[in-house]
């Protein structure tokens, strides 16, 4: 056995439910696990969204860390997860939503770190977004030929046959992997260490040593990356909750993702509110939130070739400047009716 500690790769295209995936696993899973998120824009939404389940994820935000210039960052984190001291039994890297894994894996098995080890790649596919993803550049095949295991998500949204459908160009692609339905996250903890034991497939698509190269930046993988945008709000605010609304439901044509931790005055109090559009699915949950924390709002859209400077004045008007009055009831409607 092993004594190196593994380092598994979590990666799916974005809003295809790599965050739930984890926190299902952080929560279940029954073991000590670090966890490095990363996220393609400047604020870090995901982190603080897994920030309940684990002690400290290490956060590297900004850019999509198969494409950094620097890989000490990833190098920097990995040490600091690997000391014995915090006995960790396994690492995860959930990969920014537009990560291609290759370039992922690439990262791992050319650390500098000792004592750790690849432990295979786990990517997460929402069987009912299959078709967006595809029409953003996504491409199945590239991201189920190196993983160990599949995690099918948004089943409960898909009609079976398009589960079928997904399963089979999976099996096409990839013959090895384990493909499970995951419908919210829900997937046995103890996959994620069968994909340690196994990291890439036997016998599968492409060899552990073809990953030991350097991706090819001239790849149009590389492009994928150039065509996305995030653009970011993070505010020491309040937020118009009617305009949240509005944004996630009607989002500028080209923003395919939002994600957002906000803070909402409501009557005397400031409640906070986690929000996710996923291709125009809104879900917003109610979360707790720390009566003496100073009001702080996040919102992170990522699309293929935004009108930044119109997304960016959408993001702006979100705020609700210091002194004016707590929504009304009507507003805060506006929002709560996705809770
Ligand atoms: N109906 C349904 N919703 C899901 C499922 N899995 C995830 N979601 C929702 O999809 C949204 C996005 O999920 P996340 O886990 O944040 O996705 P992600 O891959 O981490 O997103 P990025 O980091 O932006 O790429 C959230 O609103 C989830 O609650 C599922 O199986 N069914």
């Amino acid at each position: 056995m092993p004594s190196s500690l593994p380092v598994l790769i979590l990666t799916g295209y974005l809003g295809s439910g790599k965050t739930t995936v984890l926190n299902h696993f952080l929560a279940t899973g029954g073991a000590r696990i670090g966890v490095i998120i990363n996220d393609f824009g400047d604020v870090n939404v995901d982190a603080a969204l897994v920030a309940g389940h684990v002690a400290e994820p290490v956060s590297i935000a900004g850019g999509c860390l198969c494409c950094i210039e620097d890989p000490r960052q990833l190098d920097d984190a990995l040490r600091a997860l690997s000391r014995p001291s915090l006995e960790l039994d396994a690492v995860v890297i959930e990969g920014s939503g537009i990560a291609e894994p290759p370039g992922l894996i690439h990262m791992v098995l050319g650390s500098e770190v000792r004592d750790v080890r690849f432990g295979g790649l786990v990517e997460v596919i929402a069987v009912a977004r299959v078709a967006l993803a595809e029409a953003s550049g996504w491409d199945l095949a590239q991201h189920v030929k190196a993983a160990a295991v599949v995690l099918l998500t948004t089943t409960d949204l898909a009609d079976p046959r398009e589960t079928a459908a997904v399963r089979e160009r999976i099996a096409h692609a990839n013959p090895h992997a384990l493909v499970i339905d995951a419908p919210h996250g829900a997937a046995d903890p103890r996959l994620f260490f069968d994909a340690a034991e196994h990291p890439v497939p036997e016998g599968g698509q492409l060899a552990l040593w073809e990953f030991g190269r350097a991706p090819d930046h001239d790849h149009h993988d590389h492009d994928h990356h150039v065509h996305h945008r995030a653009t970011a709000l993070d505010a020491p605010s309040v937020v118009d909750p009617a305009a949240l609304a509005e944004l996630l439901e009607d989002p500028p044509a080209s923003v395919h993702r939002i994600k957002a931790i906000v803070d909402v005055a409501a009557g005397r109090g400031i409640r906070r509110f986690v929000a996710h559009s996923v291709a125009g699915y809104v879900s917003v949950d109610r979360v707790s939130r720390p009566s003496d924390e100073p009001a702080r709002s996040r919102v992170v859209a990522i699309g293929l070739e935004c009108d930044d400077a119109a997304l960016r004045r959408r993001l702006d008007a979100l705020v609700r400047p210091d002194g004016a009055p707590a929504a009304t009831a009507r507003e805060l409607r506006r929002l709560t009716r996705f809770v």
